[in-house]
């Protein structure tokens, strides 16, 4: 796990070996304490380096060892305390990645030489805990308070120049920089406690001495353990990995099914979706043809895909590496003939199942037979739109989130037909893209969309019963959600959802006349998003929706006056008595109607197991990941309690059956609650729909 070489006679280097990514597990540190007491006390070793091996210093502690007693052996911050009151000069020789605790290490050293491509950084924060091996002591020692903050609360990567040009900037006013620091927090990670933990244990850099400060770093890690934010920000790092560990119910695996190169691509449409595609391309440096159906939209996309290019290339400037990809790897064109000999296409039109099915089999009949075929809707049937084709096996959605170029998820959506190599070739794809590719299965609206709609609809009804729009989003993004539903409406715009509805027969003329405006096949329905797009508040666009913005396309929402004494009309003219509803109620009501969605989702077999809802919906729908992900928010809440609400709700409430509790959960809680864990095997009991 650590072992040593001579170099020179005197010089001793420990490389510390534990693949994959030398984390610092404690068979590495018992290993580091002998070769480093051994170098220490041989009188010919007049110098120690340490080093990774693999081209990897270390990815820093061993996240797996955090809930077990293996924490409890030799502590990081006791080698880093020899290391650092060593005689000998000690030199931690940087490669590949020195992250948290592995850099805390480096810092003990007392030279660090890294290599130009080595990335460096304290990412404890984004797990939820602080570095609390000495990193929020020595590093604002090493390169003042200001900069520091800067690494550890939001766990960037450091820039290695700036070490070099930066003087330790003297702060007279550094209480009030940290209480700032403190507030801007507070305000930026909605309720997670590590960043806030991380600007304390700094400030304890600066008011104590050295030894004070190490242990009020040991104090807040050990408070903010307590809190469970760390293990629920822990299961959504490692659930982001599983996921890409994809199995298919006929023996198919990740590691078992080959994927094909895919050494050129091309995209259909380049409204908002398609250029976000054709950019995210371009920068994985796949050359890429984007097709568009006139000659003025083609002009516009090229311009707008030339910005989103030019605005990646600035910021890969800025953190001091070369851009590749540029304008001259996309060619763009009119030509449907001019895709005969790409490996694989990305249709990206808007959502029109007929208009899809033209594009798939005029794209079934101009492509090479063996190139792949991906469609971006955002919900509709894969397997009708693979019916067009020659090959429906090659036929996958790739359900980007937009903007496509900068959302890191991905749904994988296989349909009846598609080949096991398909669906490796499409999650492929998605990790060169560097995307967190989720394979799902075909049903409307997927997974994410999914979850969306049951949740969608409360927040519409806490509306009718009394609720304004600011009133719940407060509620929501004070549990740590992005954005609340009626802001993330207006910025999505309301009207994708209307026409959907409207092709639903829910709204619009083909509405059965005298059907009660609040209900749909005998079902609790309400109108109110339909009756603001008839007037054209589409949100954030129109610059009014549930909110009022400063211009069209604005981006401050102001709680809008006209929304108020629109549901207050609304309320008079349908005869309901607004009643206050508390913010429990309203948290309550929305999450717990995603949560049994969630359950749905897995009874039928869409998503393979609960850490796939969770990376969806965290990493495409703003959920807190502070708190793990939906249904492991749920299995902390405890499946009991989701179902003795959900049961409430729903006896009380028979016409919202959304609200009626799933088949699994009630199974769940009927086997006495099994850890999260275990949910996949509950689910296995059931029929696969896939
Ligand atoms: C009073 C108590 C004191 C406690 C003091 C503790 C102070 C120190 C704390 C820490 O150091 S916390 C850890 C901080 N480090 C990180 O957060 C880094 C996390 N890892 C990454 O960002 C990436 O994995 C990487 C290192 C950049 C490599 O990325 P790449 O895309 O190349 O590979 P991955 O698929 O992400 O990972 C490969 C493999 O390795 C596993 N893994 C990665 N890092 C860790 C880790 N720190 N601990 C355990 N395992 C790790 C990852 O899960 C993958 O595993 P498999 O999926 O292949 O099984």
């Amino acid at each position: 796990m650590a072992a040593t070489r001579r170099l020179s006679h005197s010089v001793a280097v420990i490389t510390i070996n534990n693949p994959p990514v030398n984390a610092l597990s404690s068979s590495v540190r018992h290993g580091l304490v002998k070769e480093f007491g051994e170098a220490s006390k041989d009188p010919s070793v007049k110098a120690i380096v340490l080093s990774g091996a693999s081209g990897k210093f270390s990815a820093g502690a061993d996240i797996r060892e955090f809930s077990t007693s293996a924490m409890k052996t030799v502590s990081l911050e006791d080698i880093n305390a020899t290391i650092e009151a060593s005689r000998k000069p000690v030199v931690a020789a940087i490669e590949g990645v020195a992250l948290g605790g592995g850099l805390e290490l480096a810092l003990a050293c007392h030279y660090r030489v890294a290599n130009a491509q080595s990335r460096v950084g304290l990412p404890e924060v984004l797990i939820g805990i602080l570095p609390a091996a000495g990193g929020t002591q020595r590093l604002p020692r090493l390169i003042g308070v200001p900069a520091a903050l800067d690494v550890i609360v939001r766990g960037r990567d450091l820039d290695k120049r700036r070490l070099s040009i930066n003087h330790v900037p003297s702060n007279p006013n550094m209480e009030y920089f940290l209480d700032t620091a403190v507030e801007k927090a507070k305000k930026q990670f909605r309720g997670a406690q590590a960043p806030i933990a991380c600007i304390e244990a700094v400030r304890a850099s600066v008011q104590k001495p050295y030894h004070h400060g190490i242990e009020k770093e040991r104090q807040l890690f050990l408070s903010l353990w307590a809190t469970g934010q760390p293990q629920a920000q822990q299961y959504a790092f490692f659930s982001e990995r599983n996921v890409g560990k994809w199995t298919h119910p006929s023996g198919g695996r990740w590691d078992n099914v080959k994927p094909k190169p895919v050494r050129t691509a091309a995209v259909i449409g380049l409204g908002t979706m398609g250029r976000g595609i054709v950019t995210s391309l371009a920068k994985a440096n796949i050359p890429v043809i984007a097709l568009e159906q006139d000659a003025q939209q083609l002009e516009t996309g090229k311009k707008a895909v030339n910005a989103l290019l030019e605005r990646e290339a600035e910021k890969l400037v800025k953190q001091g590496l070369t851009p590749a990809a540029t304008l001259a790897s996309v060619c763009f064109t009119l030509d449907f003939a001019e895709l005969s000999a790409v490996d694989l296409v990305i249709e990206a039109v808007y959502e029109n199942m007929k208009l899809k099915k033209e594009i798939f089999s005029k794209l079934s009949s101009v492509c090479k037979p063996d190139a792949f075929l991906c469609t971006n809707t955002s919900g509709l049937d894969i397997d009708e739109i693979a019916s067009v084709t020659n090959h429906p096996d090659l036929v996958i959605g790739t359900h980007f989130f937009s903007p496509a170029n900068i959302m890191r998820l991905l749904e994988v959506v296989r349909g009846h037909q598609t080949s096991l190599t398909t669906i490796a070739t499409a999650m492929n794809l998605g990790k060169i893209l560097g995307k967190v590719a989720v394979l799902v299965g075909n049903c409307p609206l997927f997974v994410g969309n999914r979850l969306l709609g049951p949740y969608l609809e409360q927040a519409n009804y806490l509306l009718e019963d009394g609720c304004y729009p600011e009133d719940v989003d407060k509620v929501l993004e004070d549990f740590g959600f992005a954005m609340g539903p009626f802001r993330m409406m207006d910025l999505a715009g309301l009207d994708v959802g209307w026409r959907s509805r409207m092709e639903k027969g829910l709204t619009g003329n083909k509405v059965p006349p005298g059907t009660p405006a609040r209900q749909r096949q005998g079902y609790r329905y309400s109108p109110l998003p339909d009756m603001l797009c008839e007037i054209g508040r589409y949100g954030q666009k129109a610059g009014k929706g549930w909110y009022q913005y400063e211009k069209p396309g604005g981006r401050f929402a102001q709680p809008d006056p006209w929304v108020k004494d629109f549901l207050q009309k609304y309320r008079e003219t349908h005869q309901i008595r607004p009643r206050p509803v508390n913010p429990e109620l309203i948290l309550e009501r929305c999450l717990y109607a995603l949560i049994n969605e969630g359950f749905r989702v897995l009874e039928d077999g869409i998503a393979s197991g609960p850490e796939d809802i969770d990376v969806i919906y965290n990493n495409g729908y703003g959920f807190p990941k502070h708190r793990g992900g939906i249904m492991y928010h749920a299995s902390t809440l405890g499946v009991a309690k989701v179902l003795d609400v959900l049961d409430t709700y729903y006896r009380e409430n028979p016409d919202v059956p959304s609200m009626k509790p799933a088949f699994l959960l009630k199974k769940l809680a009927a086997v006495g609650g099994p850890p999260l864990k275990e949910w996949r095997t509950q689910v296995g009991s059931l029929v696969n729909k896939l």
